[in-house]
């Protein structure tokens, strides 16, 4: 099979850990006979920089092209400490989930047996934790009008705005999500507040009629940002709009051990890209630390949504594990005798062509 992918590898530590997560996808042509090529792309501070803008037409143009989108992070402290700046890299990464129609942002969240002491969490709370947030990517205070500043500087204002069918097409994604899961959803909403939340909450009821076999619960966002971390087994599919998306998905990367291990997949109709959740993380930036498994794991997420090689992903999946069990990790995981980001990726890699049969049984 031959399949292409854009590869957006942006700022701070998305070059080296994209670089990874491409390894494997090589490992998984080579072990599987695919041909897959890539073309890489502009974004973020190293596309002002290059061009002025922070997503260039040739990258959406590449975007468009090509099979799926692998996307490694943007932002740069320059930017980040100058809240004047008129052109930012975090407006590419905005402009390109809305120009690609990539509205629905599935970010899975489980524990792993090997890390369960290295949590600030309680083993016995973490332990069997699965669950998979659907955030809405495209809508909310991200994209609403009006914003921006009063003529005198002192007031400034952002719109949260939601329409019906925004609030349904992800909502459908995360009840057939659950069909194939444990059949729960949970929407986490501040529907005592907003008049968005209610819109969603009232949405979602009245859809949730389609899907009988599931369970809805609803949750305001301050109780579940508690619950994530106090009982985490509750939750099966969390069902939330962009920004409280964002927020409790780095809060529940603790439970998988960090931040750099969380993976997501942004689907549209047209296209659909993969991410780790995390940042440029900047302070580490080209020093061979940063933890790639967030971006390969997001490379297995590619393989299985987008190209539907569904026995390619589930070889990256066990090739991390493996690779967790042996303790090799960057040192966000284990600080002792910790590896590099380009070991860890070449573990993995090596791991998906050494032990392909043993590991795929
Ligand atoms: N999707 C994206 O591209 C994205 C996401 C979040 C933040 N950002 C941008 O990144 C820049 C830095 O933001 P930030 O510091 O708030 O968030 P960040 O995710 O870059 O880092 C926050 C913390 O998480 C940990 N971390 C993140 N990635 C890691 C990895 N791969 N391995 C090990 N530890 C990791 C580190 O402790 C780090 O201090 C900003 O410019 C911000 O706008 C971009
Ligand atoms: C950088 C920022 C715009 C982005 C977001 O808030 O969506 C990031 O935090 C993410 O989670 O991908
Ligand atoms: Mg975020």
């Amino acid at each position: 099979m031959s399949k292409s992918i854009a590869i957006l590898a942006g700022d701070g530590i998305g070059p080296e850990v994209t670089k990874q997560a491409v390894k494997c996808l090589d490992a998984i042509a080579e072990v599987f006979n695919h041909k897959i090529s890539y073309q890489e792309a502009l974004i973020g501070a190293a596309a002002i920089d290059a061009t002025g803008n922070p997503f260039p037409e040739a990258t959406e143009e590449i975007c468009k092209a090509t099979d799926a989108i692998l996307f490694g992070a943007i932002g740069h402290p320059k930017y980040d400490n100058d809240p004047t700046a008129k052109v930012r890299p975090e407006q590419g990464l905005l402009a390109m989930r809305k120009k690609l129609g990539l509205f629905a942002n599935v970010r899975p969240v489980n524990s792993y047996e090997v890390l369960l002491p290295i949590s600030p969490l309680k083993e016995e709370i973490i332990r069997g934790t699965d669950f998979v947030v659907f955030r809405e990517l495209t809508g909310g205070i991200y994209f609403g009008e009006p914003r921006g500043r009063s003529e005198d500087g002192n007031i400034a204002f952002d719109s949260c705005v939601y329409t019906k069918h925004e609030i349904e097409r992800i909502a459908h994604y995360a009840f057939k999500a659950a069909e194939k899961r444990r059949k729960k959803v949970t929407l986490v909403d501040k529907a005592n507040v907003l008049a968005t939340s209610r819109l969603w909450r009232e949405t979602v009821t009245a859809l949730a009629k389609q899907y009988p076999e599931i369970k809805l619960d609803f949750m305001f966002v301050d109780n579940a940002a508690m619950k994530i971390i106090q009982n985490p087994k509750h939750f099966d599919v969390v069902l939330t709009e962009n920004m409280f998306g964002d927020i409790i998905t780095d809060e529940a990367s603790v439970i998988s051990g960090s931040l750099g291990m969380l993976p997501s997949a942004s689907l549209g109709t047209n296209q659909s890209l993969f991410e780790p959740i995390h940042g440029s993380y900047p302070e580490v930036a080209g020093q061979n630390k940063a933890n790639p498994i967030g971006a390969i794991l997001s490379a297995a997420m590619l393989l299985e949504y987008a190209f539907q090689w569904h026995e390619e992903s589930n070889l990256i999946k066990k090739a991390v594990a493996k690779t967790l069990d042996e303790g090799f990790t960057t040192e966000d995981i284990f600080k002792e005798n910790a590896k590099g980001t380009e070991e860890v990726g070449d573990k993995i890699a090596s791991f998906i062509k050494s032990d392909s049969k043993v590991l795929a049984n």
